[in-house]
């Protein structure tokens, strides 16, 4: 795990720069791909021969999945394919959480108003449990409304992917400059969610900020938007509300 989580650092500062040279970090990130790819290729490996000589697996995982998946003209995915889904869902789906609640917890200790509420709104949930049930239900999720004002504060302030990479299918039109079919764009995030015109005192850390705000289309744009939104996106808030959960209970 510890060296996957090496592998993956170096790909994540590298994933975002241009590749100027053999010493780029662009370079360094697909380095270490390849050698991610060398980690994951004998485990696609394993599976695919278990599966071809039909032997049960205890459990069934996500390259089973894979393994599985047929398009609507019955073509599988291959070694490649696979392998770029796991890299990705590992980067995305790891990472990202993991910095965020990371964040979560600096910013909760940086404002000791905010930890307070937050920590009340947890207790008075745990209060009206019934007295044998064991850890959070998915409706007192539902019910942390401040806990969430706090992850959706946070995810916009730190912004972690801080800018996405598109392509233009057709000519597009922006304020009297054209974006030419085929350019590569980048569209940067953070400085939507800085900008004061769209958030008041957008570097302050407000939860309350969301009370009465019905964000307008395009400024929330932590995890996303459009055809390509994070796929991950209500797992993730449940993961970091979990452990923010947990961590308001059982810690001082
Ligand atoms: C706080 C946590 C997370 C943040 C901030 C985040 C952010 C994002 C953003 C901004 C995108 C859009 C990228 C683009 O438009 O090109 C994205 C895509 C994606 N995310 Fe997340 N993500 C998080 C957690 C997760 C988790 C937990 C998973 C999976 C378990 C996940 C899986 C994915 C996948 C598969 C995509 C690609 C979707 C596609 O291109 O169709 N993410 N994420």
């Amino acid at each position: 795990m510890e060296a996957l989580e090496r592998e993956y650092t170096t790909l994540n500062y590298g994933v975002r720069s241009t590749a100027i040279n053999q010493s780029s970090g662009n370079h360094k990130a697909l380095k270490e791909r390849r050698k991610l790819v060398s980690i994951f290729q004998p485990i696609v490996d394993e599976r695919r021969e278990r599966r071809n000589q039909n032997e049960p697996t205890e459990e069934k995982n996500m390259t089973d999945i894979l393994l599985e998946v047929e398009d609507e003209n019955g073509k599988e995915l291959n070694d490649e394919e696979i392998i770029d889904v796991l890299v990705m869902y590992l980067n995305a789906g790891h990472e990202s959480s993991g910095h965020i609640t990371m964040w979560d917890t600096v910013f909760l200790q940086e404002n000791p108003e905010v930890f307070k509420r937050a920590k009340a709104e947890q207790e008075a949930i745990v209060k009206s449990r019934p007295i044998d049930q064991k850890g959070a239900t998915l409706k007192e999720i539902m019910q942390m409304d401040y806990l969430s004002k706090v992850i959706d504060e946070t995810l916009c302030l730190v912004t972690f992917s801080f800018v996405v990479f598109r392509q233009a299918k057709a000519d597009v039109i922006i304020k009297s400059y054209t974006i030419p079919r085929g350019w590569k764009v980048l569209v940067w995030f953070r400085p939507v969610h800085l900008d004061p015109e769209i958030y008041n005192d957008p570097k302050e850390f407000n939860p309350s900020g969301y009370d009465d705000l019905t964000p307008k289309a395009g400024t929330f744009l932590p995890l996303g938007r459009g055809g390509r939104l994070c796929t991950g996106n209500d797992l993730a808030k449940l993961e970091m509300s979990l452990f923010l959960h947990h961590l308001f209970l059982d810690y001082e």
